[in-house]
């Protein structure tokens, strides 16, 4: 059985918090603002599991009214979120993510966010893809007041298993 699952999350650009994406803090003068660590790349990628489960969404699961949640590690979520499917008999078939910034540049972090995204979900590298892109100056992303992703996951079960 193959289920597939889509994420899109949104943080703002703020001055006076780490910048954390895919598990990697870039060197950056703004970072993200949320009530976890904000990691929009690690959050987008849990929602496209659980949606893959219909199991809702990280705010479901995690409520960012939860003071146990606060700057919480978002790779811990997203591990949690993994033995959610691990529990269901899923494995990964792969992923695909899509960061959305404007600044700062991704590319020289996108193999260790690769490397990172693969161990939380027990994946080879090859199984995970990493992508980023502006939006050519427009709209929020363009202005540098957020960092947006999004995120494909086909998850995979053997038919004997429940
Ligand atoms: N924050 C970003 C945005 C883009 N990149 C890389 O630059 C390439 C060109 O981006 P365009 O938006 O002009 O298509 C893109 O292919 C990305 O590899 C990046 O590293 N960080
Ligand atoms: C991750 C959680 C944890 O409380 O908080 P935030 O960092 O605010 O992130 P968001 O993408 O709004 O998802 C909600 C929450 O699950």
């Amino acid at each position: 059985m193959i289920a597939v699952g889509q994420g899109f999350d949104v943080h703002q650009l703020v001055e006076g918090r780490p910048c954390i994406i895919g598990g990697v803090t870039i060197p950056y003068e703004k970072g993200l603002l949320g009530h976890s660590d904000a990691d929009v790349l690690l959050h987008t990628i849990s929602d496209a599991i659980l949606g893959a489960l219909a199991l809702g969404d990280i705010g479901r699961h995690f409520p960012d009214t939860d003071p146990a949640y606060k700057d919480a590690d978002s790779l811990e979520l997203l591990s949690l979120v993994w033995k959610m499917a691990l529990d269901r008999g899923y494995r990964l078939g792969n992923l695909d993510a899509t960061i959305i910034a404007e600044r700062p540049k991704m590319a020289p972090y996108v193999p260790q966010m690769v490397e990172i995204i693969a161990g939380a979900l027990g994946a080879k590298p090859e199984q995970i893809n990493v992508k980023a892109t502006t939006t050519e100056k427009l709209g929020f992303t363009g202005r540098g007041e957020g960092i947006a992703a999004q995120c494909i996951v086909c998850l995979m079960k053997d038919m004997l298993s429940s």
